[in-house]
């Protein structure tokens, strides 16, 4: 599996749009995501360098539209695509760091938690790794593993599993070998998967959401909610142990005030929002970077220049420092929903910009992360 794997997802329209006639801008063919430019006036295919069409090349362009077509890509088909990498990452001892990003109201909750009748990445992802712990018990290996679950909001942690006894005030530290953890977040004992269900869906019960324009259940937080587990065994007949963590992130949306109609403590939310996901886009870029100069000027730069990787600037890219380069395996599915109405085109094509700036144009930063990560990670496996 490459070390990091970037998605995009188009989602169903909303009532919003329907209601608003929008027409879709978007097409999808294999790999490849084509976004519309309906700035060009109507019968010109470019214009001072615009194209028409605008083509990108992810890993994976999941057209999930409309699930009467037959390209529709479902939950099972991002999870046997995406999850399935995840977990025999984590079974070979690396960590693994799933995220969704995108604009509020994109569909990063429905592709990560999804529904109790669809379920998405996190439940299957789980699911599935205790299926292949109870296939491992026969034959003689031992598991411990413990979950915990938290979000971040406004930059500050809460235990989302014991949310009244820390209430946003949990404070991030850093262990010397173990890196970036926050002090005092409880950690959960599960021997199956209904204890992991049970927890989660207590944790979710408690993330922060609002209602606004763009999302009636919107989230405004990030949530990260993080399953680690030891294997013991034999291996070469001599007893060993292998330590996963894997890191699954349902990002709070990025998003323009005024699209959004944020006042307010809304409007104080989306700027710390928007802040740490700007961050995370710096620190891609920051290993993007890197990358590029150490193919330049060989190893022996590596630890000179991490210290220019702006991690620290919010607890998000802090406490994911370990799942963004290093022993991890990352995978970034961005939720897309492009529309364009006769009545809006104005504002909804000024939306289509600030994804063309955030949105992909970060996505494919991301690309040269893939070498980054490969020539730094390594097993945490140890006999
Ligand atoms: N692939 C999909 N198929 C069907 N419905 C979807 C899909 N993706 C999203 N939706 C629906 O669209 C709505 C918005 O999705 P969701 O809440 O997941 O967005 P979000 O990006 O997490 O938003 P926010 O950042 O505001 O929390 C939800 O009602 C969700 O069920």
């Amino acid at each position: 599996m490459a070390s990091v794997k970037v998605a995009v997802r188009v989602r169903p329209f909303n009532q919003r749009e329907l209601d608003m006639e929008a027409k879709l801008i978007i097409q999808m063919d294999g790999k490849k995501t084509r976004i519309f430019n309906s700035k060009l006036p109507p019968g010109k295919e470019s214009d001072h360098g615009r194209e028409r069409w605008k083509d990108f090349t992810f890993d994976h362009s999941y057209w999930s539209f409309d699930a009467t077509e037959s390209h529709y890509a479902s939950q099972e088909k991002v999870y046997k695509d995406l999850g399935t990498d995840v977990i025999e990452s984590a079974f070979e001892g690396y960590n693994a760091c799933v995220f969704a990003y995108g604009q509020t109201g994109s569909g990063k909750t429905f592709t990560m938690m999804g529904t109790p009748e669809c379920q998405g990445l996190i439940p299957r992802i789980c699911k599935t790794l205790f299926s292949r712990m109870a296939a491992g018990k026969e034959e003689g290996a031992s598991y411990r593993t413990e979950v915990s679950y938290l979000e971040i909001y406004n930059e500050r942690v809460k235990d989302l599993l014991q949310p009244s006894a820390t209430n946003h005030s949990l404070r991030v530290r850093e262990h010397p070998r173990r890196g970036p953890y926050v002090q005092g977040l409880s950690r959960h004992l599960v021997t199956d998967y209904s204890d992991i269900q049970e927890l989660m869906v207590r944790g979710n019960n408690h993330r922060t959401t609002a209602s606004t324009n763009m999302n009636d259940v919107s989230s405004r937080s990030h949530a990260i909610f993080t399953v680690m587990f030891v294997q013991a065994g034999f291996s070469n007949n001599m007893p060993s142990e292998t330590e996963s963590k894997v890191h699954l992130v349902d990002l709070a949306g990025s998003e323009r005030a005024d699209a959004s109609g944020a006042t307010g403590q809304r409007l104080k939310e989306g700027a710390h929002i928007n802040k740490s996901l700007v961050t995370l886009g710096s620190v891609i870029s920051a290993l993007a970077e890197l990358s590029s100069s150490q193919k330049e000027s060989g190893p022996g730069q590596r630890r000179a220049s991490r210290s220019f990787i702006p991690y620290r600037d919010s607890v998000l890219t802090w406490l994911l420092r370990d799942s963004l380069g290093g022993n991890s395996k990352t995978i970034m599915i961005a939720g897309i929903g492009f529309s364009v109405t006769l009545l809006h085109s104005d504002i909804l094509v000024s939306e289509l910009n600030i994804y063309l700036v955030q949105g992909p144009n970060w996505i494919w930063q991301c690309g040269s992360l893939h070498s980054v990560v490969l020539s730094t990670h390594c097993s945490n496996h140890c006999t």
